[in-house]
């Protein structure tokens, strides 16, 4: 279905290019990236090091501004946005999920989790955090410190944090490379879950191709340009495409 005013997705990259250093030492670390990230759409992005996979992530958060190209954010362009606009725009439309949780022990789990709603100065429902911590799994009394969680747990209040804002796009980056292998999966069917749940954007930059195939599209990079894209692939087809791409 096509949604007349364009918001048919949540992020739109076009033609991105982004280049650090000059003349002989110049890295292309964004080569000409142009995607589009469908409103509930659940991305992975993959690729070997240095093939632009942070880049690509920092560039969708507006943390780091292209050399060219332009980025939108729902109905929002972030080319020539001021530093504070980006800072709000990221407060608001991007939730972030990050491999080492984030999370401050000084709050309890609740308040870690609406943390995001009370910097925005958004008053949060009591029903509706009950539904985000219902959706992440979420098992634990809610007055706890972080740090006495699992890392599984921890990151479970990590993906409420992210999702309580109902963002345009979550961006995680290795949100399970601090977890062992069975932890990891059942995180990944719950924020799969999750994202279905919400109709949630999300983009997952990771390494492991049984991580990439909770996604609907695999997209390759490698030195800095999409390669390729996979879309509802296993774990073997995943890993054998990164295979081909000397990884
Ligand atoms: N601040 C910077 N200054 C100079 N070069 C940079 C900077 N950030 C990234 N690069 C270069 O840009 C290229 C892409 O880096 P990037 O970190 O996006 O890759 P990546 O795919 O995320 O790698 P990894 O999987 O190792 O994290 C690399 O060649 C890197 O050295």
């Amino acid at each position: 279905m096509t949604v007349a005013n364009g918001l048919e997705y949540a992020v739109r990259m076009e033609s991105v290019v982004k280049t650090y250093g000059k003349g002989a030492a110049t890295v292309h670390a964004l080569d000409g990236v142009t995607l589009g990230l469908r409103r509930g759409s659940f991305t992975a992005i993959m690729g070997p090091s240095g093939s632009g996979k942070s880049t690509f992530l920092h560039c969708a958060a507006g943390l780091d501004r292209p050399t060219s190209g332009r980025i939108t954010l729902g109905d929002v362009e972030l080319t020539g946005r001021r530093e504070s606009e980006l800072t709000a725009l990221r407060r608001e439309r991007i939730g972030f999920v990050f491999q080492s949780y984030n999370l401050l022990d000084t709050l309890t789990v609740e308040q870690n989790i609406v943390l995001p709603l009370r910097l925005g100065n958004q008053r949060f429902d009591p029903a509706f955090l009950a539904e985000v911590v219902r959706s992440v799994e979420l098992d634990v009394p809610l007055d706890r410190r972080p740090s006495k969680l699992s890392g599984g747990q921890q990151q479970r209040v990590a993906i409420a944090r992210a999702l309580v804002t109902r963002p345009e796009v979550v961006l995680l980056d290795e949100p399970t490379g601090a977890l062992d292998t069975r932890t990891a999966r059942q995180v990944l069917g719950t924020l799969r879950q999750a994202v279905d749940r919400w109709g949630q954007t999300a983009l997952m930059v990771t390494h492991d191709p049984v991580a990439a195939s909770y996604a609907d599209t695999v997209v390759f990079l490698t030195d800095g340009r999409i390669a390729g894209e996979l879309t509802g692939a296993s774990p073997d087809r995943i890993a054998d495409r990164m295979t081909h791409f000397g990884e």
